[in-house]
């Protein structure tokens, strides 16, 4: 039986709207973990049998699938580009909200393709699925951030990345032409952990399902007012 739950958190924008979650879930995290001097990496929290680590975003997932952190929360993007059969993803959590799209520069989308296609992209697995579902093959260029400078500089001819106000495209001249999948941050859970603990993360996992199916709730009836 696995005794310290290792909960694995990202360390970019997700964190802030998962940290009240967890605590709303029961899990504080020490107070060094929100000292910024810190350059500790594990962190305990208020239950003597769980730990966090704050890593990036893709290695959340990289963590839980290979069982090295049991439960974690990363976004459904990351999860679909590794595609990871170890990991169960059963809680939508509502947060980090947004959409990975193709976008192109202002004035070529009616361009047509000669079956071909460069794009600069995080994603190089969802992005060869996603234009391999419409017969074109696409090179991919790997970047880990700023994929709108690629179009702009002659890198390629369009990117995949993600979108959420759309202000970063408008700003770099991009426009999107397409939508791959609609993102939101999920709870993780390595599928070999979960029957391990003692029936102690299946009881975690059920904490944050009531606490996403409050939430939707609460959006719900704002909307309806
Ligand atoms: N503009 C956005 N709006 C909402 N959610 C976003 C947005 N950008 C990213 N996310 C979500 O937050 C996750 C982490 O993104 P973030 O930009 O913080 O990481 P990053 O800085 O690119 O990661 P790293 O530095 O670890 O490579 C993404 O995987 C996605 O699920
Ligand atoms: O549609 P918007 O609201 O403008 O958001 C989209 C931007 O947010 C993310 O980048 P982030 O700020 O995380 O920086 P990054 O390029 O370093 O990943 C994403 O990669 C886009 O660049």
């Amino acid at each position: 039986m696995t005794d310290t739950i290792i909960f694995a958190i990202p360390k970019g924008r997700i964190l802030d709207e998962a940290l009240p979650l967890m605590q709303a879930a029961g899990i504080e995290p020490a107070a060094d973990f929100f000292n910024d001097d810190s350059r500790a990496l594990m962190f305990a929290t208020n239950d003597p049998l769980v730990s966090i680590i704050r890593v990036r975003a893709f290695d959340v997932a990289t963590f839980v699938a290979h069982g090295a952190a049991h439960i974690g929360i990363v976004g459904s993007d990351v999860i679909d580009e590794f595609d990871y059969s170890e990991l169960y993803a059963p809680v939508d959590l509502g947060i980090g909200k947004c959409r990975i799209s193709v976008a192109v520069p202002e004035g070529t989308q009616d361009r047509k393709s000669d079956g071909h296609l460069r794009v600069a992209t995080k994603y190089p697995a969802l992005t060869r699925r996603h234009f391999e579902s419409k017969g074109v093959q696409a090179e991919c260029i790997k970047l880990n951030g700023a994929m709108e400078l690629a179009p702009l500089l002659g890198l390629s001819g369009r990117i995949v990345d993600l979108v959420s106000t759309g202000r970063t495209l408008k700003e770099n001249g991009l426009v999107e032409t397409d939508i791959l999948a609609q993102v939101s941050a999920r709870l993780i859970v390595n599928r070999a952990a979960y029957k391990m603990t003692d029936g102690r993360i299946a009881e975690m996992v059920e904490r944050f399902r009531q606490l996403a199916m409050k939430s939707s709730k609460g959006a719900a009836s704002h909307v309806a007012a």
